[in-house]
């Protein structure tokens, strides 16, 4: 009863946040298994803030037929806890190196959100010593175990992360630029909610893309495109936009040293995992913003529209009619996410 309750909240939900006029789970009524492919999805790092409440949102995702969740340490007890759950996936922990290449194999989409989180007065660009780290070492192992899955790359700085990632596969051969993906949703749902208490519309029905990259100015939500349509004026505009560039700060205060955001971006993370999910199954017109390979800007990646498909990316959509506010703001955060780009690539490439 619970389980069909939360199931159709977060089903509800999901389409919401998509452009798409399917059903959140591409099966339109009466789920059953046998209508849906065999999905494996790994989650690195899922006895974490974010992994363990990713890994229920993951459980009851119908799409899913098996859910790994690795960590270097205390996922035994989340995968026995989770496991108990009657929805579709068997779900496996994994513990330690030794087991990471069992925890991959076989994954169509592995989810990554490993590495430590900020405390106040930290940017997020004050984690890239640890979690460039360890993100290049779960993608070596990626590279070796699942090359042909999707990477959803939550951990920060994403604006570097992803780079890294991106020379780690380039090195070993794997790379496809299709498959890699900067979570980016997060932004997006914040956008929506306050847009939506602001321009007092039903949030159910607001869209609202977001670019750029994930961190401070590099986050440019494009309210000028925002729907249902408001005209809220300028200056609600500029705080709209300032409370979504500082979004994660104000988690991060807010949890005064224990952490930044995770439930939000549990929600946020299962989401786009739900969509590259629809998307390799073929379910049409599958759209979500995310931080990719792209040609949209003279930034080699970058944060937008993208459509989303068998392969992973289909279709990089371009930025659509932008406000002069929103010019000014796209001119101004490129030096930032050029130089946290050459970052993630350089450092990828000397150690
Ligand atoms: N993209 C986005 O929008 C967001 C990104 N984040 C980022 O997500 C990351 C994780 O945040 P939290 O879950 O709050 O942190 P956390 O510290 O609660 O959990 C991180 C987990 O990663 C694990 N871990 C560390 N090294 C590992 C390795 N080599 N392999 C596998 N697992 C490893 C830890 O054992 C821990 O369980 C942080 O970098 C944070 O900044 C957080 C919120 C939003
Ligand atoms: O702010 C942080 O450090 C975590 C994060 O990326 C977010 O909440 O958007």
């Amino acid at each position: 009863m619970r389980t069909a309750m939360l199931r159709s909240v977060l089903k509800r939900s999901s389409s919401n946040l998509m452009n798409s006029t399917t059903s959140a789970y591409g099966v339109r009524r009466g789920f059953a298994s046998e209508s849906a492919p065999e999905r494996k999805v790994a989650v690195l790092g899922a006895a974490g803030g974010i992994g363990q409440p990713l890994a229920l949102l993951m459980k009851l995702n119908p799409l899913v037929s098996k859910l790994a969740l690795y960590d270097i340490a205390g996922t035994p007890g989340v995968a026995a806890d989770v496991s108990h759950i009657n929805t579709r996936s068997e779900v496996v922990g994994f513990m330690g190196e030794e087991q990471l290449g069992q925890a991959l194999e076989g994954s169509d989409v592995v989810i990554i959100p490993a590495g430590v989180p900020r405390k106040p007065g930290m940017t997020r660009d004050d984690l890239f010593n640890i979690n460039a780290g360890i993100v290049k070492s779960l993608c070596t192992a990626i590279a070796k175990y699942c090359p042909h899955a999707l990477v959803n790359m939550i951990s920060n700085p994403v604006n570097s992360t992803v780079p890294i990632a991106s020379e780690v596969f380039k090195k070993a051969g794997t790379y496809d630029e299709k498959k890699l993906f900067g979570v980016t949703t997060l932004d997006v749902v914040r956008a929506k909610t306050f847009y939506a208490g602001k321009a007092k519309v039903n949030v159910a029905e607001v869209n609202v893309p977001v670019v750029g990259g994930h961190a401070g100015i590099t986050i440019l939500p494009l309210f000028s495109q925002a729907t249902p349509k408001a005209n809220l004026p300028d200056e609600d505009i500029k705080a709209l936009t300032k409370r979504t560039q500082d979004g994660g700060t104000e988690v991060v205060e807010a949890k005064a040293g224990k952490g930044s955001a995770t439930l939000s971006m549990a929600y946020a993370g299962a989401i786009f995992a739900d969509a590259c999910l629809k998307g390799l199954n073929g379910v049409p017109d599958v759209v979500e913003c995310s931080f990719v390979q792209s040609s949209v800007t003279e930034l080699p990646f970058f944060a937008s529209k993208v459509r989303l498909g068998k392969n992973g990316v289909e279709e990089v959509l371009g930025l659509g009619p932008l406000s002069d506010y929103e010019k000014e703001g796209l001119e101004a955060l490129k030096p930032e996410l050029k130089s946290s780009i050459e970052k993630g690539i350089k450092f990828a490439n000397q150690s």
